[in-house]
């Protein structure tokens, strides 16, 4: 089995962050492990208040598990500061650890800010050059760029190869998009695929980025290339859409159904 760290924040309610990304790990079959990078007060209806923790904290936790434990594949979520952005990108660049997935996170659905605005250029200049794959969503993408939020799909198409001179993989996240169908762009080997799903009707969309970049990382070194990985991943996300309204967790944007399969 292979074994999958996530670097992230955490969810007490379950739906994002951490507890989305072991979830995740565990129904797709990886050994999941865990550093913390901020303590988050968050429920389904948002974020209440931010404990960030610092880079040396976070260096630590990294440090102390890579000295012990061999990990396959790394997914990282939110950072929230430079300080952490830096510590984490410093001993991820001097160990040996499997591919990199990074979802830049920067901003909750609720509108809370999860990364520091100031952060956004230690992120573009020290950790994604480390990071095999990129998956941000529209307005991640366009604040990484520096550009206006791009609305339709043939926008995306431009600002994936915009991302791609940042790094060699990306995943463009068109869920914020309107349309029958939730398309997201995918950027390997210098190649663009477009992935579609049909959209799901729900409220209970907390979560769907951490679960989405999890799924990947999870099923990555088990599949013969991104591709897969990311086409397996997005099937297992839309399965967990369309069940997540047999979940009733919470009274806002509820969490996808991370166990589904196991009940479908
Ligand atoms: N209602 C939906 N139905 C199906 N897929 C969706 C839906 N909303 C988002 N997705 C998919 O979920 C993933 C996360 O998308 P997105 O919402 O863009 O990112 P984030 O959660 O980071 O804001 C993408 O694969 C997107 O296509
Ligand atoms: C701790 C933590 N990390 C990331 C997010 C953002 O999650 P995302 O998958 O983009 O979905 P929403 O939470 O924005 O619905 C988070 N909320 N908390």
């Amino acid at each position: 089995m292979p074994t999958a760290l996530t670097i992230a924040g955490t969810d007490p309610s379950g739906g994002a962050g951490i507890s989305a990304d072991l979830k995740t790990f565990s129904a797709l079959g990886a050994f999941g492990t865990a550093v913390v990078t901020a303590v988050v007060a968050q429920n389904t209806r948002g974020v209440a208040a931010v404990h960030q923790l610092d880079g040396s904290t976070v260096a630590a936790q990294l440090t102390n598990l890579l000295d012990d434990v061999n990990v396959d594949v790394v997914k990282i979520g939110m950072l929230g500061t430079a300080d952490v952005i830096d510590a984490v990108a410093q001993v991820l660049g001097e160990r040996e650890v499997g591919p990199i997935v990074l979802d830049p996170v920067m901003v909750a659905k609720s509108g809370h800010r999860l990364l520091d605005a100031d952060a956004v250029n230690a992120l573009r200049s020290n950790l994604i050059p480390l990071c095999d794959l990129i998956t941000p969503n529209l307005p991640e993408a366009a604040d990484l760029l520096g550009t206006e939020e791009t609305t339709s799909v043939t926008g995306m198409m431009r600002q994936v190869h915009a991302l791609g001179e940042l790094t060699g993989g990306v995943l463009l996240k068109g869920g914020h998009l309107d349309g029958e169908a939730s398309t997201d762009l995918l950027l390997t080997g210098g190649r663009v695929t477009e992935l579609s799903a049909p959209r799901v009707s729900t409220r209970n969309t907390h979560g769907t980025g951490c679960t989405l970049s999890a799924a990947i990382a999870a099923l990555r070194p088990r599949s013969a290339g991104w591709e897969p990985a990311v086409r397996a991943a997005k099937d297992y996300l839309t399965g967990a859409l369309r069940h997540a309204d047999e979940l009733s967790i919470g009274s806002g944007h509820g969490p996808v159904h991370h166990f589904w399969r196991a009940w479908d």
